[in-house]
């Protein structure tokens, strides 16, 4: 199981120093999606010079033109680049084919996707290589968690990575990963945590007590 860190809203500098202070706890840098609105490829260009070691995923949630706007994130070193689930097929099959030609994956992001067990079977058939389940920061607001989902995506899914994100803390952490998912994506229960080094060691360690 992959600890995935999505800096969502922090300036270059600022993402760069948390990364470099919580970096031994995590697998998988995210170039969050209002990171990106902000700083552009640039950020995703800065951190993968800067943690050669790491994987790179941005957060585009593309919508139309996959394969064009997948491959500004893929040639400038993004591991992963995220689409949204509720768009066209053919979107998320341009968004497969560019990142198959750089050798990486794209992580469909299926917030606010209508009934998931058939959404997660036509993605399987696509070739989605992950599907990630996703509580967003507003729907959070209104009392919303991704755990439902999550079970729902662990009995569903049979091919692709599974990945969760939903305002998971160091407190939530053991219930998400006692369902598995490939990956654990926590965006403000590291970067907003009043230690985000205790946070982000206290999550990677209930992770491998559930291995
Ligand atoms: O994708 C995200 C959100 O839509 C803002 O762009 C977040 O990166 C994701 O939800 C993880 O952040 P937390 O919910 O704060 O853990």
């Amino acid at each position: 199981m992959k600890l995935q860190l999505a800096l969502d809203d922090l300036a270059l500098d600022d993402a760069l120093k948390l990364t470099e202070k919580v970096q031994d706890y995590i697998d998988i840098i995210e170039i969050g999606t209002p990171f990106v609105y902000q700083e552009g490829m640039r950020a995703v260009k800065t951190f993968k010079e800067r943690f050669p070691e790491k994987e790179i995923l941005a957060d585009m949630k593309i919508m139309d033109a996959g394969y064009y706007e997948s491959e500004e994130a893929l040639k400038v070193g993004a591991d992963y680049v995220t689409v949204l689930g509720v768009t066209d097929n053919l979107t998320i099959k341009g968004c497969i084919d560019a990142a198959e030609k750089y050798g990486k994956e794209i992580v469909v992001d299926m917030i606010c996707a209508p009934d998931l067990p058939r959404r997660i079977r036509e993605l399987e058939n696509l070739g989605a290589h992950s599907l990630a389940v996703h509580v967003g920061t507003d729907q959070q607001a209104a009392g919303r968690k991704p755990i439902d989902d999550l079970r729902v995506m662990a009995e569903h899914c049979k091919a692709a990575k599974i990945s969760v994100a939903g305002g998971i803390s160091a407190d939530t952490t053991p219930e998400y990963a006692a369902l598995k998912p490939e990956v654990l994506i926590v965006g403000s229960g590291i970067t907003h945590a009043k230690n985000p080094v205790k946070a982000a060691k206290e999550i990677k360690k209930s992770m491998e007590e559930c291995k």
